[in-house]
């Protein structure tokens, strides 16, 4: 749905450049959701605000449901953005109008006709869980629902897209959870596309079928959150799954296992049969598109055996010392 080759955008400001999107190449299947991590500064929302053109990329190619941005004349662009909603981090509401307003002016801008605005409005409403707080003003409503606001008024012209950008970040944990189970949810129904930026590793474990970890303008990992779990020395599996537990152990030999699936735990338990070492740390996590664990394991005896077991039942191992 969304295919992304060879981007590139660099600022020049007061005779500095900065790249801060340095050759990504991103693709983004239909009906997936695909978040994009990284620190501040990473360049995510350049890459973000590339996909829709906001920015102009430098280089690259960027095509959305089959049509090539970067060759499309202004004209042209306004009705392809139709297809890609976009929410923010700070909601971006109009405070003098109210949810109702703020949803119709989506309409209003797209040439929705007046007669069919109403009943999409309040469509929108219900799709989102709003219902009851047509009438209320921005400054009326928490955190959590003035981000429902705006999810309505991005999906008002029924786009495939959503692109989000730290959509959840200025909320606490529990409306985080809630706005993240609304997207799931939109995801499923209506079998939206997501892409989304974070610098949360909560929100990739929620929500996220596959990510990218971003870094200096660049992808320094990128696919199934299932696969990058399985890379040796992958950030996203040492994020989603910290292991801070001894790192060395008299007598024995350290290792990180992971694995993922329906039978996680399969290999270790599988071990526990047949050898003897301690669990030092970890767990097993329901990821969005996968079940996954990850520990580390002190072995005693000879080591070689043991890793060999695991790694012929899938698991992922890595001798930490
Ligand atoms: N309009 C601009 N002019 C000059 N430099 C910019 C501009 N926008 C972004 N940058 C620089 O580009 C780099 C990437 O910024 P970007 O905002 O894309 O990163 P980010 O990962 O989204 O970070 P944050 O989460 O803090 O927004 C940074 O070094 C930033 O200072």
């Amino acid at each position: 749905m969304i295919e992304i080759t060879g981007l590139r955008k660099t600022y020049r400001s007061r005779g500095r450049e900065v790249r801060a999107v340095d050759g990504v190449d991103l693709t983004v299947g239909e009906g997936d959701v695909f978040g994009v991590l990284g620190q501040s500064g990473a360049g995510k929302s350049t890459l973000l605000r590339c996909v829709n053109m906001l920015e102009r990329p430098d280089e690259g190619r960027i095509t959305v449901g089959g049509v090539d941005l970067t060759s499309l004349n202004r004209k042209r662009l306004r009705l392809a953005r139709h297809g890609i909603g976009m929410i923010h981090q700070h909601f971006a509401l109009l405070s003098s109008r109210t949810v109702a307003g703020n949803i119709a002016f989506a309409l209003e801008v797209t040439g929705e006709p007046r007669a069919a605005r109403k009943a999409r409005v309040s469509e929108l409403i219900d799709l989102v869980g709003l219902s009851g707080r047509e009438d209320a003003y921005p400054s009326q409503l928490s955190g959590g629902q003035k981000q429902r606001v705006g999810i309505a008024r991005a999906l008002a012209a029924r786009p495939k897209v959503l692109l989000s950008d730290e959509a959840t970040s200025a909320l606490d944990p529990e409306t985080t959870d809630s706005i993240l189970r609304l997207l799931l949810d939109l995801n499923q129904r209506l079998g939206l596309t997501i892409l989304l930026i974070t610098h949360e590793m909560g929100v990739v474990k929620k929500i996220c079928h596959s990510a990218a970890v971003m870094r200096d303008g660049k992808f320094v990992e990128s696919g199934p959150v299932a696969d990058l779990l399985h890379h040796q020395g992958s950030e996203l599996a040492h994020g989603l799954f910290p292991l801070a537990a001894r790192s060395s152990e008299p007598g024995a030999t350290l290792i990180d296992v992971t694995a993922s699936g329906e039978d996680a735990d399969a290999p270790l338990t599988g071990l526990a049969r047949r050898f003897d070492f301690r669990i030092l740390e970890g767990s097993v996590e329901t990821l969005a598109a996968t079940r996954a664990g990850r520990w580390r394991l002190a072995l005693t005896g000879d080591a070689a055996p043991q890793i060999e077991f695991l790694r012929s039942h899938g698991a992922q191992v890595e001798v930490v010392a």
